[in-house]
């Protein structure tokens, strides 16, 4: 358990995020499904990229990490059916059955108890459609995988949800299909697979509203890769930064526009926010960013900027509480089948903490300024509402405990360590 308070005044702050989560994420398993040897400089250090490295390895894959480094190479076929244990991560759950179908291994795909409540049916029935060997128990995990590498349909995949993991799901499917797959998006969503496929040479018609890919196309994914700074990790020193009021840098930051609705939704809040040196890294917009104290006010979110910010709405939840007047998050039901119901767990936790936020089908809706007052915390071993909430307790009077603090590592193991570095004083062990 730790205790979250304001700590001291700061003026200015420097923050240079970790690896990419769900980009790290898609060059190990496009590196899994090469031939060649990739060396990867800034991996994800985050447990939920272990679990996806875990799983390419118990397919046969050899990982080597030294210096900050990992390398991906091929390794012996394993015999029988293999274990793919996906712990929290819902991206390896949805993606690594496409894996290991085309690496022609029989495999189970197990997780913990989040994952094994969160829906799976959104990428085994369109999956199954395309022809792969996939099933699930009653559209959940245990999810069965029987080998087969190569697929001849020309398939129309009119998808129901914005969701990059099932639009990657197939698309992985897609390079090992003969036929012409044809995917249609109801908004768009995080395009990292489409930027790296196109990165490794896949031919891929991309429009605002669809996708087309045509013909067997394994990219051979060898030499050296660099995974840009994870946004989503940088979303809440953003967020910390606006609640305290100091000037904050942060530097090799993913900016890809897919990604980055956070900063539209909090330009429209008021806040002032320069990029610069931005520039493409292995076909990732990446560069810096500087926030500035401001005043924020508060604004509706709706379909067009619900996706590209879905893992930081919860965190406008909070800005929520700081900003005059109200802001509304709806459209967002997809928040209910995260690593916790989003909606539900940012809003109780933030009514523990005194703001004036109410729960709607589809999202919240927050009237601010309230003055929080710091109180124990459950937060439903969720890393995103654990650090959510420890922003709002940054703004908090007295001391907030968050009791399930250490599921942080899910995604950046590092968080309180950070926080405590440029917030000196905020973050004491309970
Ligand atoms: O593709 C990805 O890497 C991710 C996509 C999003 O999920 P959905 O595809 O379910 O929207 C996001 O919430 C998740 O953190 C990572
Ligand atoms: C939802 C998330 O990840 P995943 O779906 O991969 O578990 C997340 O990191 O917030």
């Amino acid at each position: 358990m730790l205790t979250i308070s304001k700590g001291y005044d700061v003026k200015n702050a420097e923050y240079i995020p970790a690896g990419d989560k769900s980009i790290s994420h898609r060059i190990a398993m496009l590196a899994a499904m090469s031939k060649g040897s990739v060396m990867i400089r800034n991996f994800s250090q985050a447990k939920d990229c272990e679990s996806t490295l875990k799983c390419i390895e118990a397919l046969g894959c050899r990982i080597e990490q030294k210096n900050g480094l990992v390398e991906i190479s091929q390794g012996k076929t394993p015999e029988g059916k293999v274990l793919l244990d996906c712990g929290n991560s819902g991206t390896t759950a949805r993606l690594i059955g496409v894996v290991a179908s085309f690496l022609g291994i029989e495999s189970t795909i197990v997780g913990d108890n989040s994952l094994s409540q969160r829906p799976m049916n959104r990428v085994v029935d369109p999956l199954q459609k395309f022809g792969i060997n996939i099933k699930s128990r009653k559209g959940k995990l245990p999810i069965e995988v029987i080998p087969c590498n190569n697929l001849s349909a020309n398939f129309n995949f009119d998808m129901e949800i914005a969701s990059a993991q099932v639009k990657s799901a197939m698309l992985l499917a897609g390079l090992f299909n003969k036929g012409r797959l044809t995917i249609t998006q109801p908004a768009q969503s995080r395009d990292h697979t489409e930027v790296m496929l196109k990165n490794y040479g896949v031919d891929l018609d991309v429009q605002n509203s669809y996708i087309i890919m045509e013909g067997v196309q394994i990219p051979e994914v060898s030499g050296e890769y660099e995974v840009c700074g994870d946004f989503s990790s940088a979303a809440f020193m953003i967020a910390a930064a606006l609640v305290r009021g100091f000037e904050l840098t942060i530097k090799r930051v993913g900016l890809n526009p897919t990604r980055v609705g956070f900063l539209d939704i909090l330009t429209k809040m008021g806040a002032k926010i320069e990029r610069y040196n931005v520039k493409k890294v292995d076909g990732e917009l990446t560069g810096n960013i500087k926030v500035f104290p401001s005043k924020l006010v508060g604004v509706t979110v709706s379909k067009e900027l619900v996706a590209n910010a879905i893992d930081e709405l919860p965190l406008v939840a909070v800005l929520g509480a700081f900003a005059e007047g109200t802001t509304k998050v709806i459209d967002a039901k997809e928040l209910r089948y995260k690593e916790s119901d989003r909606i539900k767990s940012t809003v109780t936790n933030l009514s523990k903490l005194g703001a004036d936020i109410e729960e709607i089908g589809d999202g919240f809706t927050v009237k601010g300024i309230t003055q929080l007052k710091g109180t124990t915390l459950n937060c439903h071993k969720d890393h995103r509402i654990i650090m959510s909430m420890a922003v709002a307790a940054l703004g908090s009077l007295g001391e907030t405990k968050i009791e399930d603090s250490k599921w942080v590592n899910i995604s950046n193991s590092q968080f309180f360590e950070e926080l405590k570095k440029m917030v000196p004083g905020s973050v004491t062990k309970a």
